[in-house]
């Protein structure tokens, strides 16, 4: 939590002078009693109303005065939270975006939104509350004592009692409450991540007539979440009455014990007056003081949560630009290569990538086929390091992707993921992500190879057609092209396609690999696929099988080797297996 403190740092005048305002208001506050004792002791009792117009006065001008410290404290107190708040937002935008895929997979996005803005609001809540009361409410509780003291000594020992057990009932209610606040902000975590689950699969949801089972669980999660809130709150509202019953017991025996001293003449009526409201004022400054620590410690559970992202390391370094050794690329060096590569995620049981040895040359079409889960994606997301192996080494141009920067990879390779996702903005917007230098005329090319052209000429204002939010206005197929457009306006060494065709017809398909294929320039590409053709022309083919390597070679050399790529292949044209048992049928009747 301390490390938080230096998002504060910009603000220290204010967050000095925010309780020093406080504090000065806090001397009106606990001047005011003795004023009133003056009005009761010398005005009324000796008939001077002139007296009592001019102490009046005097009241009006203390509140004047206390109000203004008041403002120009709240002034400074938001001024520094609003401040810190922002930049603590900025910097765990900007750590989330530096942690690498294992971290985030590890973490999950609800857990990071919910830290980046419920979180981060309590702690700037806290925050302003803290710089303004934290100080002001024991001012005033110990000035009080003080001035009870100047009043009459044995009066004052009533105070010098009652405070202590007072602190040490609020302390004791708020250390039973400290470890829920946590308990309440995770909660918080699980009804969030369900509300996006449940928003985003709203169609699903529907078309499996779902809803009654999602509203069912959201319930489930929001009552326990209700459950936890109300029982925090309980315990916090049990503050109010004690401390009220402790504050009037010790008010009935201050009265009592001050009416005897003005019995016997060693008080002033006046004087009484102002012990009671000394006796008040200490209430309200430690039910203050209460509500305080609630939010204080609300805002400390989730300093910590917030902390705990902030001190996340990435467990992936980068070199820098200085370290960097520029690339000597030599012919006849792969432009990929995997060298025994073995790849689990952090949490799974077995490896996702088993020791796959292969390499791609400059300009080589690579395609990558295997069943479902068989590690296809896993393998692709090494090459721009989402993720770095547990053993062996994976090289681009013969250099260890680890002796890259983080932007130079960015700008090596591009890679279109099979979950397409676009902003909002212009389609001209999302695809200068690609390169923000690139002209109309590199994206139309962009475009025109992406088999995106009748897309975007059918859309209104053509490139400044403005996509909704993750291209909802787009069809499936639509959004595809638009992605693989923009991974092209980069123009990148190395291209990936994660079956980022899926949703596109066979004809589009094939029109789309003889546009890459076609390119000028040695641009290595990988075609994921779940289509044998989709990848059948491609210069080598991977087949994966269960996260191992069941064969490499051409189409032909696979048909001859590779009985997984031939059990794919035959599934997928099945009329070829039975031409070829005719075949065989004949020449064994021959
Ligand atoms: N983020 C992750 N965390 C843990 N395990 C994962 C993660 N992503 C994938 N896996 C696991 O790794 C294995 C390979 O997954 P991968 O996505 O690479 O398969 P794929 O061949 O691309 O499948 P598909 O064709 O269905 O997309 C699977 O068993 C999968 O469950």
């Amino acid at each position: 939590m301390k490390s938080l403190a230096v998002y504060l740092k910009e603000y220290k005048k204010e967050s000095i002078l925010a309780p020093l305002f406080k504090l000065l208001e806090v001397v009106f506050d606990l001047l005011v009693p003795v004023v009133v004792a003056q009005i009761i002791d010398v005005g009324v009792a000796q008939d001077n109303r002139s007296y009592v117009v001019q102490m009046f006065f005097v009241l009006i001008l203390m509140a004047g005065v206390g109000l203004a410290c008041s403002f120009t404290a709240q002034f400074f107190a938001a001024k520094a939270s609003c401040g810190f708040a922002a930049k603590l937002r900025q910097a765990m935008f900007d750590h989330i975006q530096s942690l690498s895929f294992t971290e985030l997979d590890t973490m999950g996005t609800d857990t990071l939104i919910t830290r980046l803005t419920d979180d981060v609001n309590q702690v700037q809540n806290g925050l302003n509350l803290g710089l303004r009361l934290l100080l002001r409410s024991p001012f005033v509780v110990l000035g009080s004592m003080v001035m009870a003291f100047t009043i009459n000594v044995k009066c004052a020992w009533i105070f010098v009692i009652a405070i202590p057990v007072l602190f040490v009932v609020v302390f004791s209610i708020m250390l039973v409450s400290i470890p829920l606040f946590k308990k309440v902000q995770n909660g918080l975590d699980q009804v969030t991540g369900l509300t996006r689950e449940n928003l985003t699969g709203v169609r699903v949801i529907r078309a499996f007539c779902r809803e009654e089972q999602s509203v069912e669980e959201f319930e489930d999660s929001s009552r326990e979440l209700t459950r936890l809130n109300l029982f925090v709150g309980r315990i916090s509202a049990l503050l109010n009455p004690v401390t009220y019953v402790l504050i009037n017991i010790a008010t009935i025996i201050l009265i009592d014990r001050a009416g005897i001293q003005v019995n016997m003449g060693n008080m002033q009526q006046g004087e009484v007056v102002a012990l009671y409201n000394y006796m008040l004022q200490i209430i309200v400054e430690l039910i203050k003081l209460a509500s305080l620590i609630i939010t204080l410690n609300k805002s400390m559970a989730c300093a910590d949560r917030v902390a705990g992202i902030l001190a996340v390391k990435s467990s992936m370094t980068y070199v820098n630009d200085e370290m960097r050794q520029k690339e000597k690329k030599q012919n006849h060096t792969p432009a990929v290569k995997f060298d025994h590569v073995t790849f689990t995620y952090a949490g799974a049981g077995a490896p996702s990538l088993k020791d796959i040895s292969f390499q791609a040359m400059p300009g080589e079409t690579i395609g990558i086929i295997g069943g479902t889960g068989s590690g296809k994606s896993t393998l692709v997301s090494l090459i721009p390091r989402f993720y770095d192996p547990q053993d062996g080494q994976v090289y681009m141009d013969g250099e260890n992707v680890t002796e890259y920067t983080r932007k130079s990879i960015g700008e090596k390779v591009g890679i279109v993921q099979q979950r397409s996702v676009l902003f909002q903005g212009s389609i001209r917007d999302n695809l200068k992500w690609g390169d923000e230098n690139a002209t109309d005329e590199d994206i139309w090319k962009a475009i025109e190879i992406a088999q995106a052209k009748e897309v975007v000429e059918g859309k209104p204002g053509k490139l400044d057609f403005q996509l909704e939010q993750n291209g909802r206005n787009l069809s499936g197929g639509q959004k595809q092209r638009l992605t693989i457009a923009r991974a092209l306006v980069k123009k990148p060494e190395i291209l990936i396609l994660d079956d980022s065709a899926s949703a596109l017809d066979f004809a589009t398909d094939a029109a789309l690999r003889k546009a890459i294929h076609g390119l000028e320039g040695k641009m290595t590409t990988f075609l994921v696929s779940q289509r044998v053709a989709g990848i059948k022309q491609a210069d080598k083919i991977l087949v994966l099988g269960n996260g191992e390597l069941a064969g490499q070679g051409t189409h032909e050399e696979l048909m001859k080797n590779c009985e997984v790529y031939q059990e794919i292949y035959y599934s997928q044209f099945p009329e070829e297996k039975l031409r070829e048992k005719i075949n065989y049928d004949e020449k064994g009747e021959a």
